[in-house]
C-alpha cells in the first residue's frame, strides 16, 4: 500500500500498481497481508483501501480478495460484514495473534468466520506471526467442517508438510512462495504465491508455468536465481526493518520508482538507499529480473 507523507493512501499510485499487475497478467490480487499492513490500518483506512481496491480491480475484471488481520474477532467480523455489503466475497484470514489459539479457540474462530459467512470464500494465511502454524491434520479437519475454506497461503513448509498438505487436505488450493514452490509443484498441484518474483511478473509467470509443466531444470534454475535475489535484498535492507512490507515495497518501487517505502507507524520501512542498492544489484548481476525498457 503506498502512503503519502501524512500516512494517507496515495490513491493514484495504488490504482497504478493494481493496473500494472493486471497488465502483467497477475489477476489474483489481495490487499492486507503482512506486506499490505493489514495489521496496522485503522477502520477508516481499511474501508478506504477496500473501496479503492475493489473499484480498480473490478475496472480490470479482477475479483478482489481482502485480508483480515486483527487480534479482535468482532473487528474481523465487522470488516467482513462491511466488505460483504460492498459485494466482496473473497477473504484472507489470519489467526488472532495476541496469544496462540488452542484447538477450541481455533474451531470458534473458523465457525465465526467461514461458518458465519457461508456466501463467502476464505483463504487462510498460515504464518508464524499469528502464533500458530496450522498442520495438514488441522486443515483436514477445517476443510471437512467448512466447504468455503478453499485455499491456504503457506509462508514456510518443509517437504514433509508439503506432502502432508496434498495428501490430507487435497480439497484446498495450497499456495507456496518462491523457494517452496519449486519442490511443491513437482509433487502436487501447487499454486504460486508471488513475492520477490513480482519485480518481473513475466518471469514469475514462466516460473509458475515451469511448475505446471514439471520442468525440473527450469524450476531449479529459476529457484536458484530467486534465492540469490533474496540474498541481495537482505543485504540491501540490512538490519532494522523486519515487516514484510519493508521488503515488498522495494519490489513495488522497482516496478514504479514513485512508490513510497514508508510503513504505517510504528513500523520501520526500508530506506531509499536500500532500494537503490537492491536495484543496482539487479542491474549489475540479475539484469533479467529488471523489466526491459
Ligand atoms: N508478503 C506476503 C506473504 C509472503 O510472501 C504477504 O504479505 O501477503
Amino acid at each position: 500500500m503506498p502512503w503519502d507523507e501524512s500516512g494517507e493512501l496515495a490513491e493514484e499510485l495504488f490504482r497504478a500498481s493494481i493496473a500494472d499487475q493486471v497488465a502483467q497478467d497477475l489477476r489474483h490480487l489481495y490487499v492486507f497481508g503482512t506486506a499490505g499492513e493489514g495489521y496496522a490500518v485503522d477502520e477508516r483506512r481499511f474501508d478506504q483501501v477496500v473501496d479503492v481496491f475493489a473499484d480498480e480491480s473490478r475496472r480490470h475484471g479482477v475479483d478482489p480478495m481482502v485480508g483480515l488481520i486483527s487480534p479482535s474477532l468482532p473487528v474481523v467480523i465487522g470488516r467482513i460484514e462491511r466488505c460483504v455489503a460492498r459485494g466482496i466475497r473473497s477473504f484472507q484470514l489470519s489467526l488472532p495473534s495476541w496469544g496462540a489459539l488452542n484447538d477450541v479457540e481455533l474451531a470458534t474462530f473458523f465457525a465465526q468466520t467461514c461458518g458465519r459467512f457461508p456466501e463467502a470464500e476464505f483463504l487462510h494465511y498460515n504464518l508464524v506471526r499469528s502464533g500458530r502454524i496450522l498442520t495438514p491434520d488441522d486443515y483436514a479437519t477445517l476443510a471437512a467442517a467448512h466447504p468455503n475454506l478453499v485455499a491456504v497461503k503457506h509462508t514456510r513448509a518443509d517437504y514433509a508438510t508439503v506432502h502432508g498438505l496434498f495428501a490430507k487436505a487435497p480439497a484446498l488450493r495450497h499456495f507456496f512462495t518462491e523457494a517452496t514452490y519449486s519442490y511443491a509443484s513437482l509433487v502436487g498441484p501447487a499454486a504460486f504465491l508471488v513475492s520477490i518474483a513480482s519485480v518481473r511478473p513475466q518471469l514469475a509467470r514462466e516460473y509458475f508455468d515451469a511448475g505446471v509443466a514439471r520442468d525440473t531444470d527450469a524450476l531449479l534454475a529459476t529457484c536458484a536465481q530467486l534465492l540469490e535475489l533474496s540474498g541481495e535484498l537482505r543485504r540491501a535492507v540490512g538490519p532494522g526493518p523486519h515487516m514484510d512490507g519493508a521488503f515488498d515495497k522495494i519490489f513495488a518501487k522497482v516496478r514504479d520508482p514513485r512508490f513510497p517505502l514508508a510503513l504505517l507507524p510504528p513500523y520501520q520501512g526500508a530506506s531509499d538507499a536500500a532500494y537503490e542498492a537492491f536495484r543496482a544489484a539487479l542491474a549489475q548481476r540479475h539484469a533479467d529480473w529488471l523489466e526491459r525498457p
